[in-house]
């Protein structure tokens, strides 16, 4: 359940479920995303690696398909898969739809899901809008690269973030760091801001204004917010949750190692106690043998070679 404040920024905002034919109350929504603090949610596709990420301690896994071939355009995954995945598993399940593409979202919802992801890995369906999530019963996660865009995807009804770098499968969690850390930065900025000056920061950052003031008067972020991209090893996971995030997620290239549970699991462990560098020693040996290869593109392995 949501605690007071995120339901007072619920309650003081201009538009709400309420006005937007409220199926399922914004707050529950929030409410819903907040028991997944604290966790990784793997990236998964097919039943099989659902069910390791679930046995691994994973607090979720979201859906996709196998990439699909080079330019062809990636779209939501089959129905009949993420039924097939929600039969197997206890654990939450996330579906992406892609960004705009709310007929996606209508269909998804039927199958029963607990999370829509409106995902930037997919092809985007509408470069001017994202869908408006209040029209939903489902939870939405959402995307976000900075603090503005973040509490803009919260305004169209976002109750779980992922704060995003590279999507791609490199490896590389830097732009992940870079969003995180401005992100944290924005927060502390804001939070010790005279009043009278969030009118300009609130431009700056090309964000509501009222969000803006009550994030401020909150003292944290409105939503739960996990970072995502390049997150790999245990020590990725454990850096992400010391920089300040609620839970990671994990891309599907993990499965392609050795042994897809020990590795699963270490991140799983390294997330519980990130703060704890015996734990995180220890989720980091068993990885040794299957790090080399791991989210290595085949342009970027041959670059080592050379
Ligand atoms: O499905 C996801 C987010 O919706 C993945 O978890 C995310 O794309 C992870 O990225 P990477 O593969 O770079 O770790």
């Amino acid at each position: 359940m949501a605690d007071d404040g995120v339901v007072a920024v619920y309650t003081n905002n201009a538009i709400t479920d309420a006005t937007m034919k409220n199926p399922n109350p914004f707050s529950i929504k929030v409410g819903m995303a907040q028991m997944l603090r604290g966790g990784a949610v793997f990236e998964v596709t097919t039943v099989e690696q659902a069910k390791i990420a679930e046995e691994a301690g994973g607090c979720a896994i979201v859906v996709s398909e196998l990439p699909p071939v080079q330019g062809a355009a990636a779209r939501m995954a089959d129905p009949s898969l993420i039924k097939e995945i929600k039969r197997a598993v206890s654990i939450p399940v996330i579906a992406k739809a892609r960004v705009g593409h709310f007929v996606e979202a209508q269909i998804l919802e039927t199958t029963g899901v607990d999370y829509i992801d409106e995902s930037e890995v997919l092809t985007p369906a509408d470069e001017d809008h994202h869908i408006n999530k209040h029209n939903f019963r489902v939870p939405f996660v959402c995307g976000c690269n900075g603090l503005g865009t973040m509490l803009m995807r919260v305004r169209e009804g976002a109750a779980l973030i992922r704060i995003e770098g590279d999507l791609s499968g490199s490896g590389n969690i830097a732009e992940t760091v870079r969003n995180v850390r401005s992100v944290m930065g924005d927060m502390r900025v804001l939070t010790n801001m005279d009043d009278d000056e969030v009118f300009s920061f609130a431009k700056k950052i090309s964000a509501p204004y009222d969000l803006v003031a009550q994030t401020k008067q909150l003292g944290r972020l409105p939503v739960v917010h996990f970072a995502a991209g390049g997150i790999v090893t245990p020590a990725d996971a454990a850096f992400m949750m010391q920089l300040g995030c609620d839970g990671v997620f994990v891309g599907s290239e993990i499965f392609n190692s050795a042994d897809p549970y020990k590795r699963t699991r270490a991140i799983v462990q390294a997330v519980r106690h990130y703060s704890d560098p015996h734990v995180l020693a220890e989720a980091s040996c068993v990885l040794v043998d299957a790090m080399a290869g791991l989210n290595l593109s085949e342009d970027r392995v041959e670059q080592y070679e050379t």
